[in-house]
Order: structure tokens, then sequence, then C-alpha cells
């Protein structure tokens, strides 16, 4: 039986071979056996540490975020198909030959410029770390060097908006803006999952304008797993622009970093582990740069490994409070759970952190924009590139402590949760102030304070604590909240062509149906009451995902259509009449007579 089990992992893999972008759906309960796992993007994959998730209790929730994160510090390992991993070798290497080349540019700031760009949360760093290095730069008085691009502009720092990470041609208008006279530009495209439209098209403009442009690619897949599928109004994939990098890294005319962190706690969630390894391995990065521009002694690999070290020392010091951390998850989830809001208000970058979490809610979970938010507490008047595209845009944009007091005091609530996140040094008073204005509507108030004294930590692994906490209160909070099925956002919204591919993938897994089938029943939601035609299934994917990023539940419906073989509008009746969309799913998943997919292929048998 041994060698029929060979020969069915031999047959499956050679068929993966005429693997394009398609990933197939295995035969029935052959998931993991079938090499399937091995072939899916590390960042799409699901972990087997959260496989439970939904049903951990807050002190477990935050334990198994925990070893999620310290994933990201795991040192290379034989065993595990080694990928590079943030120590390995080549990847420290890789950041001293990066690092020579932002010296170059940090010695003659009127002809260089630094470019950081990304869509979501990796437009989000880009910002945060071109405002932490542009103050560096300003307290030695010099001049700026930095400047961030975000899908979407200014907007998006505040307020998700997920389509325009497809827009190919809008990151090169974008980039182009910025770069205008200037001889010498370092771009640094983040695209944690290799994927996004935005950052491929940037980085393949600046493939064919070599003299001017070093394209570094930031992400965390290996480039063979780069996204393969064609991108709509541009003529390369991801992974056709990775591979021309990789060829051009050897001549030093083009970088690509990408460690393996292992896959998010909640399957895609790129803003959690990628977003904190992407914090780690640029300010790392910069950080060495800076230090050593003016001296002109050669970085050494032992410098960055002792930044990389007091990261590592970060989330030791973070998680010494996992039953605070706990306490927190709990209320919080107890706010959302009597459809009340969650409020984290930050001083400084903590601000900023604390914005970008609550942002990030609406596409994660499917929130409203109200019900986790962060608002900034000080200055930010040298923050942004166009201040104006945020300020009086309405509530929604909401996020200085001005908007704080105006908006939100007047309605706070016993119910509602507030987290202050500030440091022990200087903004005491200010705190204060709002503690006690606050807690004339509400005793739901907890505070963060990183003590200056015993644990200490620098400004950038303070922060990075403050996302850790932030990213693990959002998340945990909605878990509690039922939104989760097992480690999947299953309810997730389809506003762009990442996350139509997920929900076809996550249709497969729950289903055991082909991804043929899965993508049919997909736009058979996306277009009901309309019929399906051939013109329909042949139209491009922006058509479909224009009319589904207006639709509600469209991946649950789908996902009970396909299990019970019932119409768009039966699934809807069972989903509206279901105290929850994971209870509709679950009877539905052992509804009689139905084939296991790979979600439920229990190997320990626990639930037979
Ligand atoms: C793990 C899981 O099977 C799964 C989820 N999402 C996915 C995908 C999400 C997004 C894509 S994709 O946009 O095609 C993509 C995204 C990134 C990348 N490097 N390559 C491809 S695949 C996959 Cl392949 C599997 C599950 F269970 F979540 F459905
Ligand atoms: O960095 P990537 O892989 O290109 O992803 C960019 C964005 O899709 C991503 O940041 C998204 O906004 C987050 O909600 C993911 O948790």
């Amino acid at each position: 039986p041994g060698h029929r089990h060979h020969q069915l992992w031999a047959w499956t893999m050679r068929g993966m071979k005429k693997y394009r972008h398609v990933i197939e759906t295995p035969n029935p309960g052959k998931w993991e056996l079938a090499g399937y796992e091995a072939n899916l993007p590390i960042s799409e994959k699901s972990n087997p540490i959260t496989r439970e998730l939904d049903k951990a209790d807050p002190v477990q929730i935050v334990q198994l975020l925990k070893e999620c994160d310290a994933e990201i510090f795991q040192e290379e390992d034989e065993a595990l198909l080694n990928y590079k991993r943030l120590y390995s070798e080549s990847v420290l290497k890789t950041m001293i030959d990066i690092i020579s080349k932002v010296q170059e540019v940090l010695k003659d700031p009127d002809n260089t410029l630094i470019v950081l760009s990304g869509g979501g949360t990796s437009g989000r760093l880009a910002f945060l770390i071109t405002v932490s290095f542009n103050k560096l730069l300003k307290g030695l008085g010099q001049l700026p060097c930095y400047t961030y691009i975000i899908a979407g502009g200014d907007r998006s720092l505040v307020v998700s908006q997920e389509g325009l990470e497809d827009c190919a041609l809008l990151g090169i208008e974008e980039l182009r803006k910025v770069c205008e006279g200037k001889k010498k530009v370092v771009f640094i495209g983040i695209s944690c999952g290799l994927s996004a439209p935005f950052v491929a098209a940037q980085l393949d403009f600046c493939l064919n304008n070599l003299d001017i442009f070093l394209p570094v690619l930031v992400g965390f897949n290996p480039v063979s797993m780069a996204r393969n599928d064609r991108i709509e109004g541009w003529h390369s994939t991801f992974r056709q622009v990775a591979e021309r990098m990789q060829k051009l890294q050897e001549s030093h005319k083009a970088f690509i970093l990408n460690p393996a962190v292992g896959p998010e706690g909640i399957s895609g969630s790129s803003r959690m582990k990628g977003g904190s390894a992407t914090k780690i391995l640029l300010e790392t990065l910069l950080l060495a740069a800076h230090k050593t521009v003016s001296k002109e002694t050669d970085i050494s690999e032992k410098c960055l490994l002792e930044i990389l070290r007091t990261y590592e020392r970060a989330h030791k010091v973070t998680y010494t409070q996992s039953k605070k951390i706990a306490a927190l998850v709990k209320q919080a989830g107890t706010s959302l759970q009597k459809k009340a809001c969650v409020y984290m208000v930050g001083w400084h970058t903590l601000g900023i952190i604390a914005i970008m979490d609550g942002a990030e809610c609406i596409p994660t979970f499917g929130a409203d924009y109200h019900d986790v938010r962060g608002f900034l507490i000080g200055d930010h008047s040298e923050m942004f590139n166009k201040e104006a595209d945020l300020i009086a845009q309405g509530s929604q944009f909401a996020f200085s402590q001005e908007d704080f007091v105006k908006m939100v005091l007047p309605s706070l609530t016993a119910l509602d949760t507030v987290l202050f996140l500030f440091t022990l040094d200087g903004e005491l008073t200010e705190v204060e102030k709002l503690v006690v204005q606050v807690k004339e509507k509400t005793s739901n108030v907890q505070a963060l304070s990183h003590a200056t004294v015993g644990q200490y930590l620098p400004k950038f692994q303070r922060e990075l604590s403050t996302k850790w906490i932030l990213n693990t209160v959002s998340t945990g909070a909605h878990v509690l909240k039922g939104k989760i099925l097992h480690n999947h956002m299953v309810d997730l919204r389809v506003s762009n062509s990442k996350l139509f591919w997920r929900a076809v993938s996550i249709l497969q897994r729950f289903t055991g149906h082909s991804q043929a089938r899965c993508q049919e029943g997909l736009l058979k939601t996306i277009y009901d009451p309309e019929v399906l035609s051939d013109e329909i299934r042949s139209a491009e994917l922006s058509k479909h995902i224009a009319i589904a990023a207006e639709k509600n539940q469209v991946v649950p419906t789908t996902l009970l259509c396909l299990l019970r073989n019932c119409s768009v509008q039966e699934a809807q009746v069972r989903l509206d009449t279901s105290p929850s969309i994971r209870a509709a799913i679950e009877a539905s998943l052992n509804a009689p007579g139905r084939k296991r997919g790979a979600d439920e292929s229990d190997p320990t048998g626990r639930n037979m």
C-alpha cells in the first residue's frame, strides 16, 4: 500500500506541473497528503497553530497569536523546506548590499530620493517609516530623503480602499509624480504576498528605467510563489516582474528581500505578521544605514543582528503582559458583541498605529467604520503628503484629538471601550486631561503605557509592541464576536482581485468542490438574480468585483448554495434565519450525506 500512496502523491504532483494561476482542489481528504498545502503561497496558507482559533477563549487567543508572531524570528530550518528566514545569511547579505545603495542617496539628498510604496497596510507602513526617518534626518539638521506612496492616497491611511491596489497604471502615475527631477531613486515596493498589481507595475516601471531607479521588493513569499495571474491593464504578472528582478540581483541592479515568516493567524491577513515583519526588516535596514553613513566603516552583519534581536526582545517583553492583553481582548469583544465601540487613542506615532489598526478592521472583519477606531493625540502637522485629503472629509476620516473630543466624547457610553496608548515620559498631563473627560462617560477605560523604566523599549520596538497588542485586541474581539470560522474570515467582502481568489479558495477548502465549480458558484451569487451567460463568465475580473464589492455575505451565501445544492434565495433565507453566519455554515457542513471537504478532514478523528 505504501508504494500506491507514493504513486498517488507523484501523480498529484505531476498534475500540479500544469499549475498556472489556478490551484486545483485535491481529491477529498487528500489535502495535506497531496502536497496541496506545499503549493500554496505561504502568505495565503492556513496556519495550523490557529486551526481552532474560533473556539479559543481570550487567554488562548492571545497565546495562539503570540506563537504565530514568534514564527517571524524562527531560524532557517533544513527540515521545513528550508525557506530563507529573517536571520538567514542570504537575507543579511542582501540587506547589507541595499544599505550601501541607501547610503549613496543619503549623501546626496538634492538629486536623490528613497520611495516606500504599497497598498493597504503596506502603504500605511510606508507612511509610518517615512515619517520616522525624515524626523531622524531633521533631528540631525538634514533634508528629508524619504517619501511614501499608498494606493488611494492619504485617505487610504485612515480608511481602507481595498480595490485600489488592483490599479497598475495608478501606481505608475503616483511614482512618476514623486520622482520628478530626481536623478537617483531607491524604490522600495512592499507587497507581503508578492501580489499587489499597484506595486508590480511600479517595480516593472523601475526595471525599464534602471538609469534612475534601483527597485527593491519587500515581501514574504518565495519568488516561485509570487502571484501569477494576469494583471488587468498590464503586460506582466507579479511573478514575471519578480523573476526579472531576481536575475538582476547578481549585478546589484535590483534586490528582493523576501524571508518566510510563516502563515498568518487569520489566513491571508498580512496586516499582522506581514506588517510586523515589514516594519522590522525596513527599520533595521534603514537604521543601520543611518548609523554608519557618517563613518566610513562598512555595516556589519553583527550590527544588523543586534538590531533584529531588539525586535525579538520586544516580542518577549510584550507578551509578558499576556494576561492584561487577554483582559483587553475580552473587554473589546464584549463592546463589539453589544454593538458598542472600541476606541484606541495613541500619542504621536502610537496614534498612527492605532489609526492603522482601526482602518484594517473594515476589510479584515467586515467591521463598520465606527466599530474600532484609532485616534492620534499630539501634533500631526508635518506628517501627511496632502493633509487636505483627510481633514473635514466627514466622520469616517476623523482621527485627531480634536475629532475625538468633539465627535466621540459626547456619545461615549459605558459599553464602549477606550484604550489609551502612551509612554511614561512627557505627555502624562495630556493623558490625564483626556482620561478624566472619558471617565465621566465610561468606566471601561484601559491604559497601555510603555514604561520607560524596567523593560525599556526603544521607539521602534515600542511601536511594534503597540502594533502586536492592537492587532491582537482587534482580532481577538472579532473572533469572540463570531466573525471567524476555524482561522478564516469566511464573510470577506470581495473588493479586489486577491480577495476574489481568496473567496474561491475558501469555497474550495470548505466544500471540496473543484476550482471551476466554486468560481461558477461565486459568480452566480454575485450576479443574482441575473442568470449567468458566457458573456458574463468571460467578463474582466474588475467587473465581477465592482458588483461583488457592493453586496453582503457573498461568500457565506455561495458556501451554503454549494453545500446544500440550493438556490441563492434559499441560502440567503437560511443565513437570515440563523443566529450567526458561523452557525449556518457549521450546520450545512454537517448536513446529512455530505462528502467532507478539507477543513473537516480531522486526522485525529476527534469529531467522528
Ligand atoms: C488556505 C486556503 O486554502 C487558501 C486561501 N486563499 C488562497 C488565496 C488567496 C489569494 C490568492 S491569489 O490572489 O491568487 C494570490 C495571492 C498571493 C500570491 N502570492 N499568489 C496568489 S490564492 C489560497 Cl491559494 C488558499 C484557504 F483555506 F484559506 F482557503
Ligand atoms: O502587502 P500586500 O500583500 O500587497 O497586501 C496589501 C493589502 O492587500 C493588505 O495590506 C490588506 O489591506 C490588509 O487588510 C491585509 O491584512
